[in-house]
């Protein structure tokens, strides 16, 4: 059996591969070793063996003994570890939520689904690093990836409604923290029904504006408003979310002559799930029936929306698709535009399909190699 050594699987995208892990029996493939960089010695989880002490996540000798490690730790710890691992002659498998290692030549963003073949002829060549991909990215390929794969897409422009998850586990409290503060300022003349509505709101104005609104993660109230900045500000106006969708989409499409993907990312009161809304510059006039069969195809985890008001309010939102591997795409149809312009609007799990799964599966494919 491999030795799997897992580091960070505690925190907020561990544990939700943690559960998926167990929920798809990966814990009976492997020899699981748990890490830690804040509990060395404590116990660790138990997945069906009993609970072994923690060992040291910062211990090249003690993870040099993997043959696979899978970090969910961030890319603090990835910069750190990964290099001295490597240079110490360390030739097991790296499989990595972090972005640091995502663009490197020897790495493989792994989304199999969409790049299964890139995967194996990777490992195949003695490959090592496994990178999960962007979650926002991988929601878009995983709705989307019948239509690149079908070499249809010219360009694609991305407006995105990201979820407080992203951001970590801190801010997804600060979202319902404001969300309370809002609604406290407000509950007694809500409980009113003959209160007048514009005091209503220019108390909640006041409450999101005041000092005392919690806003230390996000640096700015998300609950009732939204924040159209994600990651790093970088000098040629984008802001490093949107720089990733052209780079790691090309990269995992394997692209010769890159599609361009641009638009803007913004950070919305959504618990756990992105959303894409979609313009789509395709290289033909293709009916509309044929762009739903090959969205329908691209892979099992697409439920496909039909573009009418009712299943779209009821399917396509956060709220239907949190905490399922579903990837809920709709409202595609031909824009005023031209004929090969189409919209299409994609909603998933931003820790499922966005960060956990990617991994846990490309443990499976190397257990299957
Ligand atoms: N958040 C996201 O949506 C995505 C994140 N990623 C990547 O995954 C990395 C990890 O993200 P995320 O899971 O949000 O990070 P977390 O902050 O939830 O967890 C990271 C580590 O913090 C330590 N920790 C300290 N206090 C606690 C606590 N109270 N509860 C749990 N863990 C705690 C744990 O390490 P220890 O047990 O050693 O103390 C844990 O492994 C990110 O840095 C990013 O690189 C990738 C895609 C999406
Ligand atoms: N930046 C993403 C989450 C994330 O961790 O992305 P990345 O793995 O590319 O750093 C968001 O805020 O929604």
């Amino acid at each position: 059996m491999l030795k799997v050594g897992l580091v960070g699987w505690r925190g907020m995208v561990g544990s939700v591969l943690m559960q998926r892990m167990r929920e798809e029996g990966d814990f009976a493939l492997i020899d699981p070793v748990f890490f830690t960089t804040s509990n060395v010695g404590g116990a660790g989880p138990d997945v069906g063996r009993g609970a072994a002490p923690l060992k040291d996540a910062k211990s090249v000798a003690e993870l040099k003994a993997m043959d696979v490690i899978i970090t969910c730790q961030g890319g603090d710890y990835t910069t750190e570890l990964h290099p001295q691992l490597r240079a110490a002659g360390w030739h097991g498998f790296w499989i990595d939520a972090a972005s640091t290692l995502r663009m490197e030549d020897d790495a493989v963003i792994v989304l199999d689904p969409v790049n299964l073949d890139q995967i194996k002829a990777s490992i195949a060549r003695g490959g090592r690093d496994f990178i999960g991909g962007n979650c926002t990215n991988s929601i878009l390929l995983m709705g989307l990836g019948g239509l690149f794969k079908a070499g249809l897409v010219d360009w694609v422009s991305s407006m995105t409604y990201q979820a407080a998850s992203g951001a970590g586990a801190q801010n997804m409290r600060e979202l319902l923290n404001q969300m309370g503060k809002v609604n406290a300022s407000v509950a007694h003349l809500l409980d009113d029904p003959s209160s007048a509505i514009l005091e209503i709101d220019q108390r909640v104005a006041e409450t999101m504006r005041s000092d005392a609104f919690p806003t230390e993660h996000f640096g700015a109230p998300l609950a009732g408003s939204l924040i159209p900045w994600i990651d790093k500000q970088l000098d040629n106006g984008q802001s490093k979310e949107e720089w990733k969708g052209l780079a790691e989409v090309n990269k995992i499409l394997g692209t010769s002559s890159p599609i361009p993907v641009d638009g803007l990312c913004v950070r919305i009161g959504a618990m756990r799930c992105h959303s894409l809304a979609l313009t789509l510059k395709l290289n033909r006039d293709l009916p509309l029936a044929e762009i739903e069969n090959l969205i329908k195809g691209s892979n099992q985890w697409v439920r496909f929306v039909p573009n009418d008001r009712a299943t779209t309010v009821r399917e396509l939102t956060p709220t239907a698709v949190t905490g399922k591997l579903d990837i809920a795409v709709g409202r595609v149809r031909k824009l005023n535009m031209g004929p090969d312009y189409v919209s299409a609007f994609v909603c998933g799990d931003q820790l499922l399909w966005g960060a956990a799964e990617p991994l846990r599966r490309t443990l499976r494919i190397l257990l299957d190699k």
